[in-house]
């Protein structure tokens, strides 16, 4: 691959430079990547799909030949990714290389074009196109409808009680049909400007805006932001200072939250040195919810990608469970829904191993034939109140409800 990155005029906006059935974009407060077309496309499955992706990854890299002189986070060589959840997903892991790729970070905009046979010349014009027809679609309940999560939210309590785990983070879906040709910007756009402090992504029909870091890796620095503990905003100022202040003092949400700190940890460990993190989580304010938050900051140790990172995080407790393995059987037991690429890893990667990965949540999948599938989930422990958590899941949909509708 030969790859060359030009510096531009930042685009104010890049939504609509993207194509509008099949957008590529990893942005937060306006600042990221977009992709248009396919220059390189690798699907992966199996339970070692994240590693044989990194691996994949670095032989690709080593071969390119890149002209960068822009050199900020997302110039250069970049491919946009995500994976399943599970490791037996029908959906297959992807990463792609856009042929064109436009970037926008700290007032300075770039475009990189990726060439793959000699004498193949990428269609470099990118241009805004206008929006095509707007549409609005309801998401109605799928195959985990309130009554069935409720009953599933029971179960998971009594199994932790009976002491089969200590926490199983469930979810449930919501099903809607798109019109042929629906243009996908339009609800990448509503979730970039409605919720601009997350990580706003589209990838391979995966639409969502996270507040998840996942696993971010650049200059030595390895940084995560892990969540888990959930409270509804509150309704007028007070409430809403009474909602983060019992959120921040609630032992099961407390504990919830421990177990997705205590997870990431674990398996950064040996990978990083020098490990930062708070001794007590903060709330985090999102236009829909409150969350337990704590920032990990460490060096980078061993030399390990952002997707070698990807591949030891991925389960975290925050969208698993603890113990790991018996929190991915229960789920695959009670959930009856195939989550696809719902709570596994998304972002992109660099030619030099460097990347942004969140973890997918509010998120829906669009299909081929324009089947909308979203997802939402909870963390349920022992003191886990069905209503409540099918509650905290109506929460959780609500940027994406509100983007498609
Ligand atoms: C599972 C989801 O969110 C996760 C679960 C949380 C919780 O249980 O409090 C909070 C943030 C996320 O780690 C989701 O958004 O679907």
């Amino acid at each position: 691959m030969r790859v060359i990155t030009r510096q531009i005029d930042a685009p104010s906006s890049l939504v609509p430079l993207l194509d509008p059935s099949r957008p590529l974009l990893f942005v937060r407060r306006g600042e990221g990547i977009g992709g248009i077309g396919e220059a390189l496309r690798l699907e992966f499955s199996g339970p070692d799909r994240i590693r044989d992706a990194a691996a994949a990854w670095r032989r690709i890299a080593a071969d390119a030949q890149i002209d960068d002189p822009v050199g900020l986070s997302g110039s250069g060589l970049v491919a946009f990714g995500a994976f399943t959840f599970a490791a037996g997903s029908d959906r297959p892991s992807v990463l792609i290389v856009p042929r064109v790729i436009v970037g926008r970070r700290d007032g300075v905009g770039w475009i990189t074009r990726v060439q793959v046979d000699e004498g193949d010349d990428a269609d470099d014009r990118v241009a805004a196109a206008p929006f095509g027809p707007e549409y609005r679609i309801p998401l109605r309940p799928g195959a985990t409808p309130p009554d069935r999560y409720r009953e599933i939210v029971a179960e998971a309590v009594r199994r932790i009680h009976a002491g089969d785990a200590a926490k199983v983070v469930l979810a449930r879906d919501l099903v809607g049909h798109i019109p042929v040709d629906a243009d996908l910007r339009r609800v990448v756009g509503e979730l970039a400007l409605g919720y601009p402090d997350t990580w706003t992504f589209a990838i391979d029909g995966l639409l969502g805006s996270s507040p998840e870091t996942l696993v971010r890796v650049g200059h030595g620095t390895v940084t995560a932001r892990v969540l888990a503990g959930s409270a509804a905003r509150g309704v007028d100022a007070a409430s809403d200072q009474a909602a983060a202040l019992a959120l921040a003092t609630s032992t099961k949400d407390l504990d919830e939250h421990r177990f997705a700190v205590q997870s990431v940890l674990a398996s950064l460990e040996g990978h990083v040195r020098g490990v930062a993190a708070s001794e007590v989580p903060y709330a985090l304010k999102l236009p829909n919810l409150w969350h337990l938050a704590t920032d990990v900051e460490a060096g980078l140790a061993d030399g390990s990608s952002v997707l070698d990172l990807a591949a030891a995080l991925h389960p975290t407790a925050a969208i698993a469970g603890t113990p790991t393995d018996a929190a991915v059987a229960a789920i695959a037991e009670l959930e009856g829904i195939d989550r696809r690429r719902y709570s596994g890893p998304v972002g992109w990667i660099d030619a030099a191993g460097n990347g942004k990965w969140a973890i997918a949540l509010r998120s829906a999948e669009v299909d081929a034939a324009g089947g909308v599938t979203a997802y939402a989930g909870a963390g349920i422990v022992a003191d886990s109140d069905p209503e409540h958590e099918l509650a905290e899941t109506r929460l959780k949909f609500r940027p994406i409800v509100e983007a498609f509708g």
